[in-house]
């Protein structure tokens, strides 16, 4: 099981690395780092097992952030209560094919399993992607995903190519977003 302690932090070489292309069928090795990812952010949103493994809730996790330098990366994008998830996979090999000229970004700023200090400011990113990757089974999917779903999953590929969140918040305006950028909670 990951716990915090197997979480990479900022300051660690293999997130600014460019993660290597992941081969199928996956290793089993492989197919354990898929499998630990998700149950990460399944257990990191329960209340109750959150607090007994002391984890930071996380809708995504890519593996550089626990040592793996592999093109993969879960994502678990909850339901409002009784509807269906917005977007949960494992992403293996993901290219954002297309995206909107359109930019969203979180209002409250971006948080990140890797990086302990808070980081204010607006993460400025595509609103809508589509995006293109493998599952598990090696199988292609070609999904398009908006506003928070698509946050995340540009997120964590970020990861995947050494980019951290902060990178993208303008320092000089910490809030300031091109004129049209869509703000969301
Ligand atoms: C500095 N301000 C902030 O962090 C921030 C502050 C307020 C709001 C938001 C919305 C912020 N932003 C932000 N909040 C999140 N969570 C909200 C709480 N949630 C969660 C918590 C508990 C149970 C279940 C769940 Cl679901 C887990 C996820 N996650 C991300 N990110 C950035 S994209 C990858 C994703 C990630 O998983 N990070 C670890 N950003």
């Amino acid at each position: 099981m990951i716990l915090m302690k197997d979480i990479v932090r900022d300051g660690d070489p293999v997130l600014r690395q460019e993660a290597a292309k992941v081969s199928f069928p996956l290793s089993e090795e492989d197919q354990k780092l898929a499998d630990d990812m998700m149950e990460y952010l399944k257990v990191s949103q329960d209340p109750d097992l959150c607090k007994k493994y002391g984890l930071r809730a996380g809708v995504g996790l890519a593996a550089p952030q626990v040592g793996a330098s592999k093109m993969m990366a879960a994502v678990l994008v909850p339901s409002e209560e009784g509807t269906k998830s917005p977007f949960t996979d494992v992403i293996i090999n993901p290219v954002i094919i297309s995206h909107s000229v359109q930019s969203g970004a979180l209002t409250e700023g971006e948080g990140c399993l890797s990086v302990d200090k808070e980081v204010p400011g607006f993460v400025p990113r595509h609103d809508r992607i589509t995006l293109r990757y493998q599952d598990t089974t090696g199988e292609t999917h070609k999904v398009r995903l908006k506003n928070y779903p698509a946050i995340v999953c540009q997120h964590e590929i970020d990861h995947l190519h050494g980019i951290l969140f902060y990178d993208h918040i303008n320092h000089d305006n910490p809030y300031e977003v091109d004129e049209g950028t869509i703000m969301f909670e």
